[in-house]
Parts: structure tokens; C-alpha cells; sequence
């Protein structure tokens, strides 16, 4: 578990202060992916590199399992540091050793035995898919490879937190996911806390379990995947959400639903967590005299479940209306849709 309380990482800047981490409050659970999301200079990178010491924070406590890391002696905080990997953008290998090499370094200068080294070795790139470029040397390697031995290194030493800084930032969309599905076994499988850090919502929607987004050092806005996307609240945090799931109704299908009269009955239906494995609409106008027309919508998926909204209009007449809009908010959310509103 990663505890930060009242963390502050302060900077003197010609003169001025400039708190790139602000009062941070932040608590990562034991096995959970968390993400932190911000902009460009948000204070994501000092806040990552606060939890293994690599910034000391000028204010507040960071606790790893209990253990305030500000109180600890070096030899203290050097057997910590062990514990935590970390990968980075730009995977940050050593060019002139093979990927073999790449991954026994860590273990090498932590004194483990030759033979040791190289059964984890074996055993390790073999978990990331690498057993057979373990000879190659990393310019050899396209990038998810290179990050791949990146995440080999990492957890060479077998950590329990991995600390990910924009770690697929500079791959491809496909590499991307195939990184991310990595990730997401390195938790199930070996139960390690992994705490990345982007400026992408598409890759916290991938993997994370709970995320903070960051605005000027502070913490804007923390909750768990569904909550940030069904109910962002900061408008920093709609618009990150709007980078993968345009929730405001289009201009032109509001002007189209003006045209045909406001006394047409338009919803929005919002599907969240199970209810958008139910085929409420499809049951509805089976069992109630009103047509369904879908006039706009989006489905995404989280965590592997779909969410989204629809913007249906009902047809037929009001008191089937009624009972239908009843039956489906039994199961999902409703909101009357005022064409000029949206
Ligand atoms: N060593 C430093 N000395 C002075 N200012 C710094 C230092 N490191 C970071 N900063 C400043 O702190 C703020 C936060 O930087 P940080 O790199 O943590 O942000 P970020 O969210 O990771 O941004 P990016 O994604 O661009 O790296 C920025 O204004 C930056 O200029």
C-alpha cells in the first residue's frame, strides 16, 4: 500500500515557489492498478518519482506498507527502494548489453548469485514473451519489445509496487494494448500494486481500477473508473473523458430533433456496470406499444464491461410512453432530453 498524506514537492523557480506536487492525498490499495491522469506539467511525473525517493517531498508523509519513507535510514530506504520497480517512456535500457544482460543488471549489483540470475532471467523473459531474443541487443527490438524487457527488468528483483511513467506513451495503439495486457498480468499474476501515470484516458480505461487526475499539483478529482467516467464532476476531467467518449449530443441531431417538434419524447439512456448487458430497449418495444428510434449514441468498454449512453426517441402513444420509460428504469438510467439543452 502506497499512503500519501499532505505530500508537497516544492521548487525554487527565479525566485519563486512552485509547488509541482500540492497537499497531495492519495491512497493506492496492495494489487491495484491506479493511474494518475493530467496534462502536460500537472506534477504527474514528481509525484511518481516522489514513491521511490527519487524527489524528496518538501511536505507531508509517504508511506509504503506503514513505513514512512522520510524517516528511514539509507540502508533503510535502500532495501525499500528494492522493492519497487520502475519503467519509463523511453524504456531507458542499456544500449551496448543484451537484453539478457539488460535484465540481470539489477539483479547483479543487488549481489545474487550467478546461477541464481540466471534461472530468473530465463524465467522472467519468458513471462514477457522474450525468451528468444534474450542474445539481442535492444537496438535490435522494436518498442514494445524494448519495453517488454523494460518490464522485465522491473521485476527482475521481484518488487511489490511498479511505478510506470508514461510507459507506453511512445508505442502504437496495438502495442499499446499489448503492453497494457502485460501490466494487467503482472498484477493478477504476481500481485504486484502498480501505479502508472499518463496523460492518456484510453489507457486508464484499459487497465486501471481507480484514477486521480492532476491539475497544478493537486489532485483534482480521484474515484474508481466507472464513477470518473459516468459522473466526472471537474471539467478537466470531462474533458479527459470526452478524449474517448463524446457524451454532449451532436449540434445537428439536436437541430434535426427542434425541427420534428418539442413534443417529441427524447431520453437519454445511460448504461452503466451490468445494466448495458440487458437488452432493455429491444425489451420494451416488445412488450409496450412504442417504436424505438436510436438517434445517437456511444457504447465504450470498462475494464471489459461496455458503458455508455444511447439518445432514443419513443414513439406512439403517451400513456404506452409512460409505462415504457417505467420498465426501463427499472433497470437503467433515464433523463428526458430537452432538445435546446442536450
Ligand atoms: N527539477 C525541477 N526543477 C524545477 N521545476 C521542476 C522540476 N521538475 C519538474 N518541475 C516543474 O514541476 C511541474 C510539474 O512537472 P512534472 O514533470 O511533474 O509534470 P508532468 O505532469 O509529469 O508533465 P509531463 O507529462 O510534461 O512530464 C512543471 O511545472 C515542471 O516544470
Amino acid at each position: 500500500m502506497i499512503e500519501f498524506e499532505g505530500v508537497s514537492k516544492i521548487y525554487e523557480h527565479n525566485g519563486n515557489e512552485l509547488r509541482a506536487v500540492d497537499q497531495v492525498d492519495l491512497a493506492v490499495n496492495k494489487g491495484e492498478i491506479f493511474g494518475v491522469i493530467g496534462y502536460s506539467g500537472a506534477g504527474k511525473s514528481t509525484l511518481v518519482r516522489l514513491v521511490n525517493l527519487l524527489e524528496y517531498p518538501s511536505e507531508g508523509r509517504l508511506l509504503v506498507d506503514g513505513e514512512d519513507l522520510t524517516q528511514l535510514s539509507k540502508p533503510e530506504l535502500r532495501k525499500v527502494r528494492k522493492r519497487i520497480g520502475m519503467i519509463f517512456q523511453h524504456f531507458n535500457l542499456l544500449e551496448s548489453k543484451t537484453v539478457r544482460h539488460n535484465v540481470a543488471f539489477p539483479l547483479a549489483i543487488s549481489g545474487v548469485p550467478k546461477k541464481d540470475i540466471d534461472s530468473r532471467v530465463e524465467e522472467i523473459l519468458e513471462f514477457v514473451g522474450l525468451s528468444d531474443k534474450a542474445r539481442q541487443y535492444p537496438d535490435q527490438l522494436s518498442g514494445g519489445q524494448k519495453q517488454r524487457v523494460g518490464i522485465a527488468r522491473a521485476l527482475a528483483t521481484s518488487p511489490d509496487i511498479l511505478l510506470c511513467d508514461e510507459a507506453t506513451s511512445a508505442l502504437d495503439p496495438e502495442t499499446t494494448k499489448s503492453i497494457l495486457k502485460l501490466l494487467r498480468r503482472v498484477r493478477d499474476e504476481y500481485n504486484i500494486t502498480i501505479l502508472m501515470i499518463t496523460h492518456e484516458m484510453n489507457v486508464v480505461r484499459e487497465v486501471c481500477d481507480r484514477i486521480a487526475v492532476m491539475e497544478h499539483g493537486r489532485v483534482i478529482e480521484q474515484g474508481s473508473i466507472f464513477d470518473l467516467f459516468s459522473q466526472p464532476e471537474h471539467p478537466t476531467t470531462k474533458n479527459f473523458v470526452r478524449t474517448v467518449m463524446e457524451n454532449e449530443i451532436p449540434a445537428s441531431i439536436l437541430e434535426g430533433i427542434e425541427k420534428r417538434g418539442a413534443s417529441r419524447h427524447i431520453y437519454r439512456v445511460t448504461f452503466v456496470d451490468e445494466s448495458a448487458g440487458q437488452p432493455v430497449l429491444s425489451h420494451v418495444s416488445k412488450s409496450y406499444e412504442v417504436e424505438v428510434n436510436v438517434l445517437f449514441g456511444q457504447i465504450t468498454e470498462l475494464q471489459g464491461i461496455p458503458f455508455g449512453h444511447l439518445v432514443v426517441e419513443l414513439q406512439g402513444e403517451d400513456k404506452e410512453i409512460v409505462r415504457a420509460i417505467d420498465s426501463i428504469q427499472r433497470s437503467v438510467t433515464v433523463q428526458e432530453v430537452k432538445a435546446h439543452a442536450g
